[in-house]
Parts: C-alpha cells; sequence; structure tokens
C-alpha cells in the first residue's frame, strides 16, 4: 500500500492519488457516558473499576418481568449537553428497542432513541492544530443504554461476560458529515470533550472508555457525490481516530482507482498495527427492528424543565476562550490552551486579574507547562499555587528581581522550597536598585577595561560585554536598566 500525504497546502485535507485528487468525508458518533452515579433505567451503581457482577441489578440483568424507570437526572444531562452543543431540545422524544442478540446483552435488545431523539440539530465551532475554525453541523444526541462487556482472554476457550456496563447511560452524539479532515474530526472529539467536561455532564475520560468514537469514512472527487462509508467501531484515542481515518481513506483511494468499489462495512480498528479490518459486512448488516419499548412512556420535558437547565448553563470553553482574548487581551492561541479544561482557565485567572495578562499566560505556558510536563504531572498537583506564582510575578513587576532571577526562583519554589519572597530573602537575591552601589560595579569594570572602552567609543556594540561584566559583579543582581543607562553615559554612547 502507498502512503499519500494530504496536501497541507490546499488547507483542505485532499488526497492526491495516482487518477486525481480525492476529497475526505468524515462523520462521527461520539459515545459519551453520562456523568451519573446510577444507571439509565435502575438504580445499580455505575462506578470504574469494580469487580465484574458487582454493580448488576435485576433490571440490568434482563430477568423476566424486571420492568426499566427512567432515571430523570440522565435525562437532564442529555438536555444539557444539547444546550451545550447549541441544539434543538425536542419536548416529545421516545425510548425504542434496538433488536440484537449477544452474549452481552441480556435483554436481547438495547433501549435507545431513534426516530425521537431527545436533542436534534446543532452545530459546534472548531478549530483544528495550525487551522481555521471550522463549524461542524450535529446531527442528534439520543440517550441509550450501554451493553457489557464480553471478556475473551481469561480462558482459551470459554467466554466471560461482566455485566457491571450493561445499562449504564450515554449519550449517542451524531456528527453530519462535515469533517474534511482527519485533524478536523481530532479536534472535533477534542472539543466536544472539553464541552461535556465544563457542562459536567460526562466525565470525558477517553483511556476509561467513557468516551468513544465509531468513524464514519468516505472518499469523493472533490465536489461530487457522497462516496460509501465505513464505520470504525468504538475508537478510543485521538492518535488512533486519526490514524484509523489515514487508514482508511488510502484503503478507500486504492480499491476505487483499481476501479472496485466500497462496501458499506463496520470495521475494527488494530491499534497495534495500525490498521482497520472487516468486523461486519453488509451481507450480515442488522436489521435492528427498532420499536418503541412498551415498558416506557415517552419523554415529554417542560418548557420549565429546559429553561431551569438553561440558566444553569456555566461558560463553555469556546465562549471562555473569546473572553480571554477581549478582557486580558492575550493571543487567540494562549486562550485555546489556557481554556482546554476549566481547572486550566481558573488558574490562569487567580494568576492574571490586577496582574499583566500575557506574562501571567507566559509564566504558565512556558515555564509551568514546562516543569509540570517534565515532572510528568499536571495542574493539579502543581507544587506553585496560582496565589504562588502571582507572587513571583509580583517581585518581577515591582523590580524586586529581574526576570532571569525569578527564573532560578520558580525553579526553587516548583522543588518546595517556598514562595518567592521567603527564598529571595533567604538567598539575598534582592536586585541591587541602589544607585551608588552599581555605579561603582561600572566604574570598575570600566577601569579595567580601557582597550575595550576605546573600541566601544567606535562600535557602540561592544556594550554589551560591558553590560555583561557588570551583571557578573553584581552576581545578576543588577538591575539591568540601570545598568545600561549609566553605562551609556560613562561611555558617552
Ligand atoms: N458518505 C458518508 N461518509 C462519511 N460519513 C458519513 C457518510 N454518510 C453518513 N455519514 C456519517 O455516518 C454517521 C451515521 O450515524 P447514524 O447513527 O445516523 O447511523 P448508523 O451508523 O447507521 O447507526 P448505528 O448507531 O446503529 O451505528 C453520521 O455521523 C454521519 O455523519
Ligand atoms: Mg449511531
Ligand atoms: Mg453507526
Amino acid at each position: 500500500m502507498t502512503f499519500i500525504a494530504p496536501r497541507v497546502a490546499d488547507k483542505k485535507d485532499w488526497l492526491s492519488g495516482e487518477t486525481g485528487d480525492w476529497e475526505l468525508i468524515i462523520g462521527l458518533e461520539v459515545h459519551a457516558q453520562v456523568a451519573s452515579k446510577a444507571k439509565l433505567f435502575s438504580g445499580a451503581p455505575t462506578e470504574f473499576g469494580a469487580e465484574p457482577n458487582t454493580q448488576v441489578s435485576l433490571v440490568d440483568a434482563g430477568l423476566p418481568g424486571m420492568l426499566p424507570v427512567v432515571n430523570e437526572f440522565c435525562v437532564e444531562q442529555a438536555v444539557r449537553t444539547g444546550l451545550g452543543l447549541n441544539a434543538q431540545i425536542n419536548k416529545f422524544s421516545r425510548f425504542d428497542r434496538k433488536n440484537y442478540f449477544y452474549v452481552d446483552l441480556p435483554q436481547g435488545y438495547q433501549i435507545s432513541q431513534f426516530e425521537f431523539p431527545v436533542v436534534g440539530e446543532g452545530e459546534i465551532e472548531i478549530t483544528p492544530e495550525g487551522g481555521e475554525p471550522v463549524s461542524v453541523g450535529i446531527e442528534r444526541l439520543h440517550l441509550e443504554q450501554d451493553a457489557g462487556k464480553s471478556i475473551h482472554d481469561l480462558s482459551p476457550d470459554e467466554t466471560y461476560v461482566d455485566l457491571n456496563r450493561s445499562g449504564v447511560a450515554l449519550m449517542e452524539i451524531v456528527s453530519k458529515p462535515d469533517m474534511r479532515s482527519a485533524a478536523e474530526a481530532s479536534a472535533y472529539v477534542d472539543a466536544l470533550r472539553q464541552i461535556v467536561r465544563a457542562l459536567g455532564t460526562c466525565d470525558g475520560d477517553m483511556e476509561k472508555g467513557n468516551l468513544r468514537a465509531d468513524v464514519n469514512v468516505s472518499v469523493r472527487r472533490p465536489g461530487g457525490e457522497l462516496g460509501t462509508r465505513c464505520e470504525i467501531k468504538n475508537v478510543n484515542s485521538l492518535r488512533f481516530i486519526r490514524q484509523a481515518i489515514h487508514y482508511e481513506a488510502r484503503r478507500h483511494i486504492e480499491i476505487l482507482e483499481a476501479g472496485g468499489s466500497i462496501d458499506q462495512e463496520t470495521r475494527l480498528f488494530d491499534n497495534v498495527k495500525g490498521e482497520t479490518r472487516t468486523m461486519r459486512s453488509k451481507e450480515d448488516a442488522h436489521d435492528y427492528r427498532y420499536f418503541p419499548d412498551p415498558d416506557l412512556l415517552p419523554l415529554e420535558l417542560t418548557d420549565d424543565f429546559i429553561a431551569k437547565i438553561k440558566a444553569d448553563l456555566p461558560e463553555l470553553p469556546e465562549a471562555r476562550k473569546a473572553r480571554f482574548v477581549e478582557q486580558y487581551g492575550v493571543p487567540a492561541y494562549d486562550a485555546g490552551v489556557l481554556t482546554a479544561d476549566k481547572a486550566t482557565g481558573d488558574y490562569f485567572e487567580a494568576v492574571a486579574t490586577g496582574r499583566d495578562a500575557k506574562i501571567a499566560s507566559n509564566w504558565m505556558m512556558g515555564e509551568l507547562f514546562g516543569a509540570l510536563n517534565n515532572a510528568e504531572t499536571d495542574l493539579a498537583d502543581s507544587p506553585i499555587s496560582a496565589d504562588a506564582l502571582g507572587g513571583l510575578i509580583d517581585r518581577i513587576a515591582d523590580k524586586t528581581i529581574s526576570g532571569k532571577i525569578a527564573k532560578d526562583v520558580f525553579g526553587k519554589m516548583f522543588a518546595g522550597e517556598g514562595t518567592a519572597d521567603e527564598i529571595i530573602e533567604r538567598d539575598g537575591l534582592k536586585q541591587v536598585t541602589d544607585m551608588g552601589a552599581i555605579e561603582g560595579f561600572v566604574d570598575e569594570v570600566i577601569a579595567a577595561n580601557p582597550d575595550q572602552v576605546e573600541k566601544a567609543k567606535q562600535n557602540p556594540k561592544l556594550l554589551g560585554f560591558f553590560v555583561g561584566q557588570v551583571m557578573k559583579k553584581s552576581q545578576g543582581k543588577a538591575n539591568p536598566q540601570a545598568v545600561n543607562e549609566l553605562l551609556r553615559q560613562k561611555l558617552g554612547l
């Protein structure tokens, strides 16, 4: 298989093949687990990592005669998410049975929403890395229950079933086929993740599988008819999403250019090989025989219910980003990084308030994130609190220390040696601003370098040499501005 790089210059992710260009089309179905302590239709707990089959009510085990009762909290979270996606909230929706047989589905059907989802069309704005913002349409969001889990690797000839996940509430968020590159697809999932986390409706933890994507991919000639899609199930990291898309796009192009056609298929992504492969083809495509679940009444939401949720919505990442640019004057790129999650934004606001915001953002994005990264830890466990970083920045602003010395102080703060003030005091780092003392250093340096003084009169660039010498004499503590001024005066530059 030949690897064809996307033509970044075109901005769109057009792929060149042997016979011309192809346009990539991607639509995603994201399954986001509702952050609820109880399941969608039972009171069983949903906690992650429990012993197998310890969180299973009779309803989740699909025992005959058991009746589901809808969890109102989950409905509320779906509506909240819908509002966060700028989407239509449907006051009438209905639960349907999606029938299929599998060992991890004890009821023999999944309760889902088909014809009448709780949330309809919406739209979010995303910014792919290095690209311009694009808007992605949301087709719908519906509530459904998760299935159990089959465990194949405990024994060579037996399959075990863990029903802890059975009945856990999921929101399936279906996008329109609006994405045109792997970068856009991963930016979309990232944006969704940020939104649900800001809303608190889903933990968005892809490693734990509480946010995962079915990735639909097709290719077409630029501007032509949509091609046949293949759906890659359950991809659970942004990197795997990008890899799966690239692999799948190349596969489609190779087949089409050789004169073949694409079969609509459900495929799996093998993250070790970086390949997708057939899981089931159209021949055994499911006929789910959806019908309204007779055990559940339709959901009818009142205006009041929706209005209350709306009144309680937090500021979402996109809005916060715009506010950071506007209110604090930081560049859009910084604002994007600083609003990637709530805690980072809160930390920034605490440091920036009452201080130079650009300096606050530089210290966070440079020194702090660098140190956290090296220590393989994150902001939640930062040894330097927002207050403490603010305290350090204050000492630069009031010229107690220079920016250069501040970096050393930062290192010591990060190592837990104390606050900026304590370290400055302890190590005697206070900047020398006493003009008399600085003049002493300057005179000494001039006296010691008569040749250089003569040269400097022809070549003002030598000023740097003198500044360096004076700073060295003062052990880095002389106020650099004062040193510069005095030297210029004395050297007549
Ligand atoms: N030609 C296409 N190329 C790429 N993506 C497409 C194409 N046509 C549709 N899609 C995307 O495929 C997804 C279809 O999801 P939807 O949930 O509606 O149906 P499904 O996959 O048939 O159902 P199920 O939930 O049972 O998997 C949407 O995200 C849509 O944008
Ligand atoms: Mg779907
Ligand atoms: Mg699908």
